[in-house]
């Protein structure tokens, strides 16, 4: 992988520049992915499969929101329409057009953001275990849950292994690290809410992009019947995967087979 901080030297104005989000490029093919990561990790998610990505194929850009990662040092409001500009300012300066775009779970919102409000831009896009245009509507008690990975790391581990169908502590220890590393606390609540309030389901109902919807049959919460009922509902061009013996994460559980699957959409011709 490249490394290409925000402050790269071809961002055409200060403000801009100042406010990129920071990335890392991958391959040097001819279709363009922008790829973006969850609530609770950031781009180096990603690291375990981008030696089995075809970088004569694609040219693949992961992207760090507002807080993770390569743009830890840059506030926002935390919002889906905030993250769907921030993409946006990211392709112009990449000089990418027309892309594709993939989405993991919080993200997963994103791409339908996207895909709505630009849908000449959205060449296709994937959704890997996706939150919906619906939010992930959790009640009271999942809510505090949720919210007590933002600083209690028992909680954190718990939730790593509930979603993985049961991975172990060394698994559950090694996410944390990266967390606690790599993503601002002020940011961590403000996007659970965006995850959970957010709802523009009726701005994205038949929208023709073309739509992969992965899940790992192992993800307890976002499984095969939720994306029935959400994506594959809602977008008349959408195809599901379900990955067997996968969890929430299968860009870290099952890094190549998730590359062949991601891989093969995108050689799509037909878009
Ligand atoms: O990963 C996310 O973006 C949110 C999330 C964590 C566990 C889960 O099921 O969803």
């Amino acid at each position: 992988m490249t490394h290409l901080p925000s402050s790269h030297p071809n961002v055409g104005n200060d403000a801009a520049a100042a406010s990129l989000l920071g990335f890392v490029r991958h391959g040097h093919g001819p279709e363009p992915v922008l790829v973006l990561h969850d609530w609770l990790g950031d781009h180096g998610n990603y690291a375990a499969m981008t030696p089995y990505l075809d970088g004569d194929a694609c040219t693949y850009v992961f992207a760090d929101l507002r807080g993770y990662g390569l743009s830890r040092h840059l506030t926002g409001a935390c919002t889906v329409d905030e993250i769907a500009a921030d993409c946006l300012a990211l392709a112009d300066h990449l000089g990418w057009p027309r892309f594709n775009v993939l989405g993991h779970s919080m993200t997963g919102m994103v791409t339908q953001r996207l895909a709505a409000n630009a849908p000449d831009r959205i060449k296709r896009a994937i959704a890997v275990c996706p939150v919906s245009a619906a939010g992930n509507r959790l009640g009271p008690d999942a809510y505090a849950f949720f919210a007590s990975t933002a600083h209690d790391d028992e909680a954190f581990c718990r939730l790593m292994q509930y979603v993985t169908g049961g991975l172990g502590r060394g698994w559950a220890q090694a996410k944390l690290r990266r967390h606690r590393a790599s993503v601002a606390p002020a940011c961590r609540i403000p996007y659970l809410d965006m995850l959970v309030h957010t709802d523009f389901v009726d701005e994205v109902r038949g929208l023709t992009t073309p739509y992969l919807v992965i899940v790992g049959d192992k993800d307890p919460g976002l499984d095969e019947a939720a994306m029935r009922q959400t994506f594959l509902a809602w977008h008349p061009n959408a195809q599901l995967r379900v990955m067997p013996n996968c969890g929430h994460y299968p860009m870290q559980e099952c890094p190549p087979a998730f590359a062949a699957l991601i891989e093969a959409f995108l050689a799509d011709k037909a878009v």
